[in-house]
């Protein structure tokens, strides 16, 4: 599914809803007979209003049978519709998680949470709401029609005068649709910010408990006042709707007393006189359960607009980026290099744009290379380029002397494990690629015996039995992920920052080399460099280039 930019909602929703087309029809036929079953209902009792026999012999007949037809129709109608709009919200939402597993990592980095969450849950919720009282609101449509239908049928002029009175409401509603609109959008974009301050109260709560003043600024400046300000935009965007709604009553009752009049100086027969003042009393019930949906369809417009943009954002997927391709096991034989790479970050306003490289780097098979630098020289983004997250803008990335290319780069990341600074930890191991068979107990032992956390973690049923531990354990837990997954290459992003002295030195005296032993490629972003001898060779990060590349030293007698 490919939704476009905001700019044409109307077309998208069309083009989504052609699979259910069947559907659709069946709703729309369903939810018409029994609009005109209702209508003809209602002509019925003005009949029997006016007959000397009442409700009896063929009419009772009629009666039932158009009862039956009239709410077969609608639980038809209703649950069709219900089948449409619940397939729609599962294809979307199937959907955003489909794009936001192919998009680009840039371009994901660059999107941001608090922007992405809200079209996750709010939007798509929104759109299921909504769906759930489509099918209620087109019966009400159809059932309106059908009644306007009779009205026209009973009596022409009468039905003129009604036409004005539509023609006028029919404007109101328009108008007030479109501030209404409007406002909806202005507090859609004011939710975006209310998720920030949200994200900054949870995943600060530990230093607001620590700052009075920026807690009550936090509150006040971004919670409290996004809150009000969503709710006037709200409030008045509502209240518009619902005195657009309170002049279309007015509107009715005036149209009725104008009827009443007509007919006392136009000579009108009682039957008809009688049968368009109900049949009009009636109509007001589903003509208001339309008016009533349009707030909600508003909002499910603005919404359908923020799922469009996301999905525009995120429309170029990584090319061949296939969920369902069988499991690469890539070998690594010689080397992975960067030759000539570069990348550029979008420039960001009142900050230089961070360009890296071009840089020219090799990692051989069994080498330990570690990659230093100050903060912010362009170590993390290097790495980025090496495992392929980030796609070079200029130069190339070879494994085994092969440029890897758009379709070979997401088996090229199989080669690799990772543990980012940043790392995401998932606490079930992958069955099914190369570490199925050892998701076991047994299996996992070891190492995690090995890394010091056997007493506190254990695998059961294929995932770890906790993952709530320290940042340190928490980071050998990812270490653990590594050895089970068993790749060629390990990189580790500053992974001993976390770790007590004795572990840190277990890890770069110990641990890394014996994974080189075993055969892996280690590339390790480090600050420690009291251990800086345990590497093979070391790059030197300056301003997004390799300033130097050389020979670990010898280790220092504190190491
Ligand atoms: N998502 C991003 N968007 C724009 N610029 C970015 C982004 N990520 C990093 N940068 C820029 O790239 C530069 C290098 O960042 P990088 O994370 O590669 O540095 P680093 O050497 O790993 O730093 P540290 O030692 O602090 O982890 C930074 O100065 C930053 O300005």
């Amino acid at each position: 599914m490919n939704l476009t930019p905001a700019s044409a909602p109307a077309s998208e929703l069309v083009r989504l809803l052609r699979p259910y087309f069947p559907w659709i029809a069946l709703s729309t036929v369903t939810g018409i007979g029994a609009g005109i079953a209702t209508v003809a209902l209602l002509a019925t009792i003005n009949q029997v209003l006016h007959r000397p026999g009442g409700l009896a012999g063929g009419l009772l007949l009629t009666f039932i049978g158009l009862c039956v037809v009239a709410l077969v129709g609608r639980a038809t109608s209703d649950m069709s519709n219900n089948v449409v709009g619940q397939r729609l919200v599962a294809q979307v939402r199937k959907s955003l998680a489909l794009k936001i597993l192919a998009a680009p990592i840039d371009a994901l980095e660059r999107y941001r949470m608090h922007r992405l969450m809200p079209v996750l849950t709010q939007d798509v919720d929104m759109i299921s709401d909504v769906a759930f009282m489509l099918a209620s609101t087109m019966i009400a449509l159809a059932v309106s029609l059908g009644c306007l239908g009779y009205l026209a049928w009973l009596s022409p002029p009468l039905f003129g005068l009604l036409l004005g009175a539509l023609l006028v409401g029919i404007t109101v509603q328009s108008l007030a649709h479109a501030r209404g609109i409007s406002g909806f959008f202005k507090a859609r974009e004011q939710e975006e910010a209310l998720h920030k301050a949200y994200r900054g109260i949870s995943e600060g709560a530990k230093e607001l408990r620590m700052h009075r003043a920026r807690r009550a600024k936090v509150y006040e400046q971004q919670v409290a006042h996004t809150v009000e300000r969503i709710h006037d935009i709200n409030r008045r965007a509502i209240n518009i709707f619902v005195l657009a709604s309170s002049f279309g009553s007015a509107l009715f009752f005036l149209l009725i007393a104008l009827i009443l009049g007509w007919a006392a100086f136009r000579d009108t027969a009682p039957v008809v006189l009688s049968g368009f003042v109900l049949v009009l009393l009636f109509l007001k019930g589903p003509l208001d359960q339309v008016v009533a949906a349009l707030p909600h369809l508003g909002r499910a417009k603005v919404a359908f607009e923020r799922i469009g943009d996301l999905s525009a954002r995120f429309a170029t997927p990584e090319p061949h980026l296939d969920l369902h391709a069988p499991p690469a096991t890539p070998v690594l034989h010689d080397a992975i290099e960067l030759r000539g790479a570069r990348y550029a970050f979008p420039a960001v306003e009142g900050a230089e744009p961070f360009v890296l490289g071009p840089v020219d780097l090799r990692i051989g098979r069994r080498e330990i290379v570690f990659v230093v630098g100050d903060n912010g020289s362009g170590k993390t983004t290097l790495i980025k380029l090496l495992l392929g997250l980030y796609a070079p803008v200029d130069g190339e990335l070879l494994l085994d002397g092969k440029a890897v290319t758009p379709q070979t780069r997401d088996d090229y990341r199989q080669l690799f494990t990772t543990v980012f600074s940043d790392f995401y930890l998932f606490e079930d191991l992958v069955a099914g690629e190369e570490g199925g068979h050892q998701a076991l107990p047994e299996t996992a032992l070891p190492y995690l015996q090995r890394l010091e956390i056997a007493h506190k973690v254990s695998v059961k049923s294929g995932a770890f039995s906790t993952t709530d531990l320290s940042t340190g354990q928490r980071k050998r837990l990812a270490l653990v992920h590594a050895y089970l997954e068993g790749r060629p290459v390990l990189v580790f992003d500053e992974w001993a920052a976390d770790q007590d002295p004795a572990f840190r030195h277990l890890f770069y005296t110990e641990l890394l080399p014996e994974l080189r032993a075993k055969g892996h490629s280690l590339v390790v972003i480090s600050h420690d460099d009291r251990y800086f001898h345990v590497a093979d060779r070391i790059v030197h990060m300056k301003a997004g280039r390799i300033a130097q590349a050389t020979e670990a030293p010898a280790p220092s007698l504190a190491a």
